[in-house]
């Protein structure tokens, strides 16, 4: 079964918690948060304190999607407010084994994302330290942006590269997934769909989760 995963950066900021009670009630499978620190990305988003504040209000699992440099400074305050998963990227991780180990420590799951120009051999040599893949179909920053089709071949190849060890890793999509592009993500061998403005932009959020898993 495909997993989605809302990602609150397109919810109405100023009412936050009826926002992830209604993507839960709607189906959602996980809570996607995306953290900007301005630095790595040209936006700057939220931080801990949102997270430890969101985690009470649902019991799906916070996906915290990490776009900040050195994300080794913070991986600890993240695992303490509440996240169930932490990603980081490869681009800004120079020594990703090590975050990789940080992040298992504090006991949460441990992923890697991946830009759209960075290629699939990058996570070789890391695929049975992780939990999950995040693979970028937009680059990241912003919601609301187009799905960039030339990632999907990098989305085979990396089921490729987790069939062929017989891993348990989560494939997941990030950028410009809707009712539309989600298809192509699925048959390339995702697992795991985030969407931002394709649920909270639309006013059945039920419909819209659906529409997305192809139910
Ligand atoms: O990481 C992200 C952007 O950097 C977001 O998760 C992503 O953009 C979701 O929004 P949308 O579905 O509207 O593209
Ligand atoms: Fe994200």
């Amino acid at each position: 079964m495909i997993k989605i995963a809302p990602s609150i950066l397109s919810a109405d900021f100023s009412k936050l918690g009826e926002e992830i009670k209604a993507v839960e009630q709607a189906g959602a499978d996980y809570i996607h948060i995306d953290v900007m620190d301005g630095h790595f990305v040209p936006n700057i988003t939220l931080g801990p304190l949102v997270v430890q504040a969101v985690r009470p209000l649902t019991d799906l699992p916070l996906d915290v999607h990490l776009m900040i440099e050195n994300p080794d400074q913070y991986i600890e305050a993240f695992a303490n407010a509440g996240a169930d998963m932490i990603t980081v990227h490869v681009e800004a991780s120079p020594h990703l084994h090590r975050t990789i180990q940080l992040i298992k420590k504090t006991g949460v799951k441990a992923g890697v994302v991946l830009n759209p120009a960075t290629p699939a051999n990058t996570i070789k040599h890391i695929i049975h330290d992780i939990d999950m893949v995040l693979l970028m179909t937009v680059n990241p920053g912003f919601g609301g942006q187009s799905f960039i089709k030339n990632v999907v071949p990098k989305i085979k190849e990396v089921r490729n590269l987790i069939d062929e060890n017989k891993l348990d890793v989560e494939i997941e999509v990030d950028g410009g997934v809707n009712a539309e592009t989600a298809p192509l993500c699925i048959d390339a061998g995702a697992t795991v769909l985030v969407a931002g403005s394709a649920i909270y932009g639309k006013d059945d959020l039920k419909n819209a989760i659906n529409a997305i898993r192809g139910v």
